[in-house]
């Protein structure tokens, strides 16, 4: 049998598009929770490019509506006919409508231009009990139900829809959402949000076979919240945004559902308002860090390695003076050919900075360990005894941080290169404190060393590396802030034993 290009199961043709045109014909809420506002950034979170010709403008916030403004209806044809006159729109989410002319006029648009997606929100009463909808225009809004391809009313909204009382169980609510659905013809979304309970069920209902089943559940977990100013404006226009996206209502819903439990679960941290607030919709952008939060989980990670250090004979004979000159000239040439490495190090992650201010200060870090390299040479190693064997140590130490910088990532790359700035500053700090507090006595062994830690430049460019390390956290991945983590720890192991090493290869 010959096959027609019409006859393949898989339509080769795009039937789905990357990033959605989406438009919201609803109402403005200023406060940035419900209506277009909500909608756009739904669309955004969704993936979609979002458009929105506003019906009506309301006054209102997260505690209620104190004001409706319908502008003539003229206007709104003319939002919609500059849309039309130049763009295709993918899907359309109708919202608050205000009163008849303006359903009306949306009727006659869906049957001018129809989007291959149209979703509806019969939006009636706001979650604060404020009309959005004039009692007047009930019955035309029933009549453009049917122009809808989906229909996502809430329980009491449901209810008036249909002419009976609100459901008061699951049930109840799936039976009516049956009755409407076979009523207009299409699908109904019913929403457990209103329902009592420590669960928050959705519903996709469909009597005509367009459906897996006549009725999908998606079963969910009520968030313990307040916040659910605009949800229902934030689903549907998800909803519409998903379809295109993934061909049908319960995948999209699939993907809409814990996206949107997520949003009412993150909601806290916008501090929006003294009422219902509005959801996070872009709570997936958000890592939830605190500035400052993954420096100090670092710090946490390098204090125990702080007080080892401090442990060490090499430390301890260092700050009384009691070190022996071998080890004092061991650690000095192991410190010059390490530095040699740690510039090289320095120098990758200039290459890989995001900015111009970071690579100008990992390129001028790189700079002076070349400079502090060859002052070692000059004036602490010329006049002492020391091999310039690379000891082990110092090997394994610059063989982890070149093993960093071919990491490709510069969060880990920082990280693994911040303990040498971090611990080093902490250790030099301490032991000049010590070297003071004894009366910085001019007849100490290793006084000009000592001195050499009161450098307030590398305390600055400490605070400046770590506000860098910082940064890089917050917009890195968790597995790669965990390598970080890993890497980090790493480094302050070595610095550990890099202190340890004349001991024990000197
Ligand atoms: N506390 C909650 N926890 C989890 N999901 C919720 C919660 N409240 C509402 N939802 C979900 O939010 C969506 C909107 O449901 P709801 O029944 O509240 O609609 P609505 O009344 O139209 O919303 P709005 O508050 O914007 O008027 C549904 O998917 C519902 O399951
Ligand atoms: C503009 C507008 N549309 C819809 C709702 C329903 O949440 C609202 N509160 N405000």
């Amino acid at each position: 049998m010959a096959s027609s290009p019409h006859s393949l199961v898989y339509p080769l043709e795009a039937t789905r598009r990357r990033v959605p045109r989406v438009l919201s014909i609803a109402g403005s809420d200023p406060s940035g929770g419900a209506g277009i506002q909500a909608d756009l950034k739904s669309i955004a979170a969704q993936g979609g490019y979002g458009m929105a010709a506003i019906t009506a403008l309301t006054a209102q916030n997260t505690q209620g509506v104190t004001g409706v403004h319908v502008p003539p209806v003229d206007f709104l044809r003319q939002q919609l006919e500059a849309i039309g006159n130049d763009i295709e729109v993918d899907a359309v989410k109708i919202g608050m409508l205000g009163d008849a002319a303006v359903i009306e006029e949306v009727r006659r648009w869906l049957g001018e231009v129809r989007p291959a997606v149209v979703v509806l929100d019969p939006v009636m009463i706001a979650t604060s009990g404020d009309r959005l909808l004039a009692e007047s225009a009930e019955a035309a809004l029933r009549e453009l139900l049917p122009l809808a391809d989906l229909i996502t009313p809430n329980l009491p909204e449901l209810a008036m829809l249909l002419g009976e009382s609100e459901a008061a169980d699951w049930d109840t609510a799936l039976a009516q959402g049956k009755r409407l659905a076979a009523a207009c013809g299409n699908t109904v979304l019913v929403k457990g949000g209103h329902l009592e309970g420590p669960g928050c069920p959705d519903a996709l209902v469909n009597t005509v076979g367009l459906l897996s089943q006549d009725v999908v559940v998606f079963p969910g977990e009520r968030v313990d919240t307040r916040n659910s100013h605009g949800t229902g404006c934030s689903l549907s226009s998800a909803m519409a945004t998903a379809k295109v996206r993934l061909g049908d209502w319960e995948s999209a819903l699939r993907v809409v559902k814990p996206w949107l439990h997520g949003a009412l679960a993150e909601s806290a941290v916008l501090e929006v308002g003294k009422g219902n607030g509005p959801i996070h919709h872009f709570h997936a952008l958000d890592n939830g860090l605190q500035p400052r939060e993954f420096v100090a989980r670092l710090w946490d990670e390098a204090r125990p390695e702080l007080d080892a250090i401090h442990a060490l004979d090499f430390i301890k004979d260092l700050q009384s003076g009691a070190l022996g000159e071998t080890h004092f000239a061991y650690y000095l040439a192991q410190d010059a050919i390490y530095l040699n490495g740690y510039s090289r190090v320095l120098a990758r992650a200039s290459a890989l900075a995001p900015s111009e201010a970071e690579q100008l200060f990992w390129a001028r870090g790189a700079q002076t360990c070349l400079e502090v390299e060859s002052e070692l040479h000059r004036n602490w190693l010329a006049t002492r005894e020391s091999s310039n064997k690379l000891g082990p140590v110092t090997k394994a130490y610059v063989d982890h941080l070149v093993a960093a910088s071919a990491s490709g990532s510069y969060a880990v790359l920082v990280a693994a290169i911040l303990p040498c700035y971090w611990l080093y500053a902490e250790v030099g700090r301490q032991l000049h404190d010590g070297y003071v507090e004894s009366g910085a006595p001019e007849g100490h062994p290793y006084a000009d060393w000592l001195r050499t830690y009161a450098d307030e430049a590398f305390a600055e460019a400490t605070r400046k590396a770590i506000d860098i390390i910082d940064v890089a956290a917050g917009v890195a991945s968790p597995a790669e802030r965990e390598a970080m983590l890993e890497a980090f720890i790493r480094s302050c192991r070595y610095e550990t034993a890099f202190f340890d090493a004349p001991r024990v290869h000197g």
